[in-house]
């Protein structure tokens, strides 16, 4: 056991990512390949029921974030960016439905996927994702969270790209509990990949769009220092102390799934970012009160830069007119408003 869990785990180190140059998946558990299938339960998929390879293999994309709906309007949002067709008198099927634990829509090469709140529930879809870009033999895959966070210091609205994630300790790692023993693993984002798209911001976005570092907490309530919790042992003062900190550390936001997002695809070396909007800003209050028709559009500012990052990749490699034999349409965030209204009301 000690030859496993040595406290500190190591991701890939760069010899062995040159050993994966085709792109491809690489796992790091050599029980999958022994087993007759492996039947990835909480997406409702197996590699002996289903042809992964055929489903999956054209995936350059995973996007996840929180909730099923959010995922279901990025999927449409997306196959209207890419200029993706159904084909003729299909729509859209949640693929993973069956499983009734999370949400999956494929759109071309884009796979977007609900991952529920806080690291439990995204640790058992990370594994379940990563086995799936194995058997699918994916190339490149990269990982893309879209989510909602507390701001420090940030209005809300404003989208922040996160530049390292931070457990609650303030540690740049995700602490597992393997067997009974501790083991830390970093929690690495790509730095290439949040910058370029930090870049894609335009100019005539209507809010900010930053890089900082974000804290990942075990709980929304007192584990982000809020006084409106069913319990706080803490004063007014406390709290405001421990957001200062944060702050002087850095820390521009705070939510529930970083850290252990970060971990997985680092560990299994895929390369991945945080892309999250900030519903509030902390130092000024605890309740997320913002009008829904406002939080549903601000909602709608992380899934439009990762939009710009994709058709910009797909662009960049030929595929947006060799996959669909058009390039598209750049949206404004006025008519994804309009594609967006009518589920609304289901967010
Ligand atoms: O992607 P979502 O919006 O779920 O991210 C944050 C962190 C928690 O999951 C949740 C708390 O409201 O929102
Ligand atoms: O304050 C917030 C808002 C959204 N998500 C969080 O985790 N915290």
């Amino acid at each position: 056991m000690s030859l496993l869990l040595t406290g500190i785990s190591n991701s890939l180190s760069d010899e062995e990512l040159d050993e994966y140059s085709d792109g491809t998946v690489k796992l790091r558990n050599s029980n999958i390949e022994l087993m007759d299938q492996d039947i990835l339960y909480h997406l409702a998929l197996g590699s002996e029921s289903h042809d992964l390879q055929e489903m999956f293999g054209d995936v350059k994309f995973v996007c996840m974030g929180g909730t099923p709906k959010r995922m279901e309007n990025f999927a449409h949002f997306i196959m209207d960016e890419i200029g993706y067709k159904l084909p003729a008198g299909t729509q859209l099927q949640d693929i993973s439905a069956y499983s009734y634990r999370y949400s999956m829509y494929k759109v071309g090469p884009v796979l977007c996927v609900s991952h529920g709140m806080g690291t439990p529930s995204v640790s058992i879809l990370m594994h379940e994702m990563i086995k799936l870009m194995y058997h699918a033999k994916c190339i490149d895959p990269i990982f893309i969270r879209i989510g909602t966070c507390g701001g420090i210091g940030v209005e809300g609205g404003t989208v922040i790209i996160t530049e390292d994630a931070l457990d609650g300790q303030l540690r740049n790692s995700h602490e597992f509990t393997i067997l009974g023993e501790t083991v830390h693993r970093p929690a690495k984002l790509d730095k290439k990949l949040a910058r370029e798209l930090k870049s894609l911001h335009s100019a005539d976005d209507p809010y900010d769009t930053i890089i900082g570092k974000t804290q990942c907490t075990n709980d929304f309530y007192e584990g982000q220092g809020r006084l409106d919790g069913a319990f706080c042992e803490f004063t007014e003062n406390d709290k405001m102390a421990y957001l200062e900190k944060l702050r002087d550390n850095g820390v521009v936001n705070i939510e529930m799934e970083s850290t252990i997002f970060a971990a997985l695809t680092h560990h299994a070396g895929i390369k991945a970012a945080v892309v999250c909007v900030a519903l509030l800003n902390r130092l000024n209050g605890d309740q997320v009160n913002a009008p829904k028709e406002v939080m549903h559009e601000w909602q709608q500012r992380p899934q439009i830069l990762v939009a710009r990052y994709i058709r910009k990749v797909l662009t960049r490699d030929g595929q947006l007119k060799n996959l669909f034999g058009h390039q598209g349409s750049i949206k404004s965030p006025r008519r994804f408003k309009l594609v967006q209204q009518e589920s609304q009301a289901h967010e």
